[in-house]
């Protein structure tokens, strides 16, 4: 067996536009919502990055001071979702990086036990299908697909349609649905 290496890495670099305040610390059962991804992360992964703005890198080096924290690098801030994966590619030397976003407070491990174990030679991106619907933000990027992106960011192509129509992109289909639900406003929020 191969040794592979993963980072874990968090994306936290977005506005909260919708939500209004900064989603990453808001809190689900008094815990940040981002710690939820860093939980369901750590343990699986060789090592943690969290990506995010000026803005929001102080709060989490406060929260967070064993975990590196960087921001999205000059030439693609914000970006979106494809700037923080490249600053992560471009930060660590890993085979695979494990993307998770900050907004998943209902996220476990055993969904990044299950997208790593699907794991292979020849693909480069692996993602889970919840529901009928691709879930791009959650999953596994190879180390291959950094020049890809940095063309794609360089020509203004900041979707993660573009990225998949240019990459070998699996894709697991995950029937319970609960652990992906994402938080984008205030009313996406509630326990059941
Ligand atoms: N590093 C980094 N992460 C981002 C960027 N844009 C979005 N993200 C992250 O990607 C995930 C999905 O982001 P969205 O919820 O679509 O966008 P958002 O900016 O956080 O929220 P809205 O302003 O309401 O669209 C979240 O974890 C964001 O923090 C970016 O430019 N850089």
């Amino acid at each position: 067996m191969i040794y592979l290496h993963i980072a874990g890495v968090l994306l936290a670099g977005g506005k909260s536009r919708r939500y209004g305040s900064p989603k990453s610390f808001a809190t689900h059962k008094g815990i940040p919502f981002y710690h939820y991804s860093i939980d369901a992360l750590n343990s699986m992964c060789d090592e943690l990055l969290i990506v995010t703005n000026q803005s929001l890198a102080q709060t989490f080096k406060e929260k967070e001071p064993n975990i590196t924290i960087v921001t999205d690098q000059d030439e693609v801030k914000g970006q979106g979702p494809l700037a923080g994966i490249l600053t992560a590619m471009e930060q660590i030397d890993a085979n695979w990086f494990f993307i998770l976003p900050t907004d998943v407070p209902f996220m476990e491990k055993w969904v990044v036990q299950q997208l790593i174990a699907a794991i292979d030679t020849e693909s480069q991106v692996i993602i889970p299908t919840v529901a009928g619907r691709d879930q791009p933000l959650i999953g596994l990027y190879h180390s291959s697909v950094k020049q890809t992106i940095s063309q794609l960011l360089q020509n203004e192509k900041r979707s993660m349609r573009a990225l998949f129509e240019n990459v070998h992109v699996k894709k697991i289909t995950i029937d319970e649905e609960a652990p992906f639900r994402n938080i984008n406003a205030q009313e996406d929020y509630f326990v059941d």
